[in-house]
C-alpha cells in the first residue's frame, strides 16, 4: 500500500541483479516506495545484443532477483527511450534510480535518456554499482588514460581512494517495494510482474542446449555470494600458480556473476581482503585482486575507445590479411581441430559457458594465429557461447590474444597447444573430460595424438580422421604463415 505521501521512485535494474551493494536500490528505498524495473532492450543494443548463453542465464537470473523481491520486479521488452517515461507518467513517479553502465550503446541510451526524462522534470539519481574506479577518475598526470595495465593497476588504481565498503541490503525492502499494477495508470502492466513477466521475454532456448549448462551453474544472488565464500574457503591460497592448469578448482568462477551484477566488485574486493588478511597469502590475494584490476582495465578500455569491439587499437592490424575458411571457423567452434586442448576449450565453452582462462587464451591465439582467422570471429563466438560474455573484457581479451590491442601479448607470442597442454594439463584430466574420445590413451601422447604410434592409437580406440580428426592445421607451418602475414603489415 503506498502512503500518498510518500515519493515513488523507479529503480531501474540492469547489471546489478541483486539487493546487497546496490546503490540504487539502497537510495531508492530510502526516500520512498519503490517499483524494481528491468527492461530486456534489444533496440538500442545493436550488434551487442546479449548471446544465446546469457540469455539463458538472464532468465535465471531475473527469477532469483524476482522472488527475492516478493515477486514484484516489473519486466519488460522494448526501447527504454520510450517504455521509461512511459513508466513515470503511467506510475506517477517522482524519481529515477540506476547505477550506471558502461557499455558505449548504453551510455549513449543512457544519456539520451537522462536528458529526456529531466526535461520532463523528472530527476534521475545514477550511481556507480559495477565498477571498483570510474573509468574517467584513474588518468595518467596528464590526464590521458592508461595504455598499460601495470601502470593502470598499481599507479592508477591503487593509489586512488580504496574502494568503498560495500553497502547492506535495503533495511526497509519488503515495506518499500509496491505492485505497479495496484497504482492506477499501471493495469498494463498486468501479466509482466514477477515469473509471468520474465517468461515472456522468452529467454530460453527453444531446443534444449541448455542441460550442461543448467547442470553446472546455481545463479542468482544468493549463489554468487556462495560462490565467492567457498572460492575464498578453498580456491585463493595457491591461486597464482592454480589458476593456470585448467583440471584445477582454483579459479574463482565469478566471471557470470561479476557481469550480471549478482555480486559487486566492491564485495569481492572487501571479502578477498578478510580472507586474504591470514598469514602467508598475500601473493595469492594479490594476484586475484589484480585480475579484478584487469576487469577494471577493459571497462576503462572500451570507455576511453568506445570502437575497441570492432577496431584493432593498433590500426596497422585494421589491414591483417585475415583468411576466409568456414571449414576452418566450424573445427573450431565445434571443437574438432584436431588439437586436443583447443577442442577441449571449444566443448567446454559449448557444454557449460564458460572456458578457463588459459585454454581462453590458448584458443583464441589458435584461431587468430594458427588458423588465420579474424578476430572478430572468435569474439562474436564468445558473445554468443559464454554465459560471462562482457563487452569490454571480451572485446579488451580479444584485440590482447591478437596482439593488436594496448598492452597485447606481442602477434609473434604464438601459443603452442600441445606445449600448453603438457605444462598445464600434464596428467590429461581436462583433456579426458571433454574430449572423451581420446581418454584412453596414455598421459605421453594425449597432448598429441597424431604423433603417437599407431599401437598407442589402436589400443586406445583413437582412429584418426574416424572418431577423433587429424589437425587441420600443421602447427609449424601455420605458424611461420602467421608471422609471414604479420612482418608484411610493417
Ligand atoms: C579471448 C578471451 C575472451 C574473454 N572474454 C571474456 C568475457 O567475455 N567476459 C569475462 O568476464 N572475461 C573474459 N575473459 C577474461 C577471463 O578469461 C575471464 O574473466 C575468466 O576466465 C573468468 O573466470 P574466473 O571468474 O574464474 O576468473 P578468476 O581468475 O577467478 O578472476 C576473477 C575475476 O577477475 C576478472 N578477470 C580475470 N581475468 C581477467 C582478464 N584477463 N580480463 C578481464 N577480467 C578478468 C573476471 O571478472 C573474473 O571473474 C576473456 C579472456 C580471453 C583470453
Amino acid at each position: 500500500m503506498i502512503i500518498s505521501a510518500q515519493r515513488i521512485n523507479l529503480v531501474w535494474l540492469r547489471q546489478d541483479l541483486r539487493l546487497a551493494d546496490n546503490p540504487a536500490l539502497y537510495e531508492a528505498c530510502n526516500n520512498g516506495a519503490v517499483i524494481p524495473v528491468y527492461i530486456l532492450d534489444d533496440s538500442n543494443s545493436g550488434e551487442w545484443a546479449m548471446g544465446g548463453a546469457s540469455r539463458w542465464w538472464l532468465h535465471h537470473s531475473l527469477s532469483a532477483l524476482s522472488a527475492s523481491l516478493g515477486d514484484q520486479l516489473l519486466v519488460l521488452k522494448g526501447d527504454p527511450l520510450t517504455l521509461m517515461p512511459r513508466l513515470v507518467k503511467a506510475l506517477q513517479v517522482d524519481d529515477v534510480y540506476w547505477n550506471r553502465c558502461y557499455e558505449p550503446w548504453r551510455i549513449n541510451r543512457d544519456s539520451q535518456l537522462k536528458k529526456q526524462l529531466n526535461d520532463n522534470g523528472t530527476v534521475v539519481y545514477s550511481s556507480n554499482g559495477s565498477l571498483l574506479w570510474e573509468p574517467w577518475r584513474i588518468l595518467k598526470d596528464d590526464q590521458t588514460p592508461y595504455r598499460v595495465f601495470t601502470p593502470f593497476y598499481r599507479r592508477g588504481c591503487l593509489k586512488a581512494e580504496p574502494p568503498a565498503q560495500p553497502l547492506p541490503a535495503p533495511r526497509r525492502l519488503k515495506q518499500s517495494v509496491v505492485d505497479a499494477t495496484s497504482i492506477s495508470g499501471g493495469a498494463w502492466l498486468k501479466g509482466r510482474v514477477g515469473p509471468s513477466g520474465i517468461d515472456a521475454l522468452g529467454l530460453l532456448p527453444t531446443i534444449p542446449w541448455d542441460k550442461t549448462m543448467a547442470a553446472t551453474w546455481q545463479i542468482g544472488e544468493k549463489a554468487a555470494w556462495q560462490r565467492l565464500q567457498q572460492f575464498l574457503d578453498t580456491g585463493l591460497e595457491g591461486y597464482k600458480e592454480g589458476r593456470n592448469f585448467p583440471a584445477r578448482a582454483k579459479v574463482s568462477r565469478l566471471s557470470p556473476y561479476l557481469h550480471f551484477g549478482e555480486v559487486s566488485p566492491r564485495q569481492v574486493w572487501h571479502e578477498a581482503q578478510l580472507a586474504g588478511a591470514t598469514g602467508g597469502l598475500e601473493n595469492d590475494l594479490d594476484n586475484f585482486l589484480s585480475e579484478i584490476g584487469w576487469r577494471e582495465f577493459s571497462y576503462s578500455l572500451l570507455y576511453h575507445n568506445p570502437d575497441l569491439p570492432r577496431v584493432a587499437i593498433q590500426k596497422r592490424f585494421n589491414n591483417f590479411p585475415w583468411e576466409q575458411n568456414a571449414d576452418r571457423l566450424r573445427a573450431w567452434q565445434q571443437g574438432n581441430t584436431g588439437m586436443p586442448l583447443v577442442d577441449a576449450g571449444m566443448r567446454e565453452l559449448w557444454q557449460t559457458g564458460y572456458m578457463h582462462n588459459r585454454v581462453r587464451m590458448v584458443v583464441g591465439s589458435y584461431l587468430v594465429k594458427n588458423l588465420l582467422l579474424h578476430w572478430h570471429a572468435g569474439e562474436d563466438w564468445f558473445w554468443d557461447c559464454l554465459v560471462d560474455a562482457d563487452l569490454p573484457n571480451n572485446s579488451a581479451s580479444w584485440q590482447w590474444i591478437a596482439g593488436c590491442g594496448a598492452d597485447a601479448s606481442p602477434y609473434f607470442r604464438v601459443f603452442n597447444p600441445v606445449l600448453q597442454s603438457r605444462k598445464f594439463d600434464q596428467a590429461g584430466d581436462y583433456l579426458r573430460r571433454y574430449v572423451p574420445e581420446l581418454a584412453s590413451l596414455p598421459d605421453k601422447h594425449i597432448h598429441a595424438p597424431f604423433e603417437a604410434p599407431a599401437d598407442i592409437l589402436r589400443s586406445a580406440g583413437v582412429r584418426l580422421d574416424e572418431n577423433y580428426p587429424s589437425p587441420v592445421v600443421d602447427l609449424k607451418a601455420s605458424r611461420e604463415a602467421a608471422l609471414a602475414a604479420f612482418k608484411s603489415l610493417s
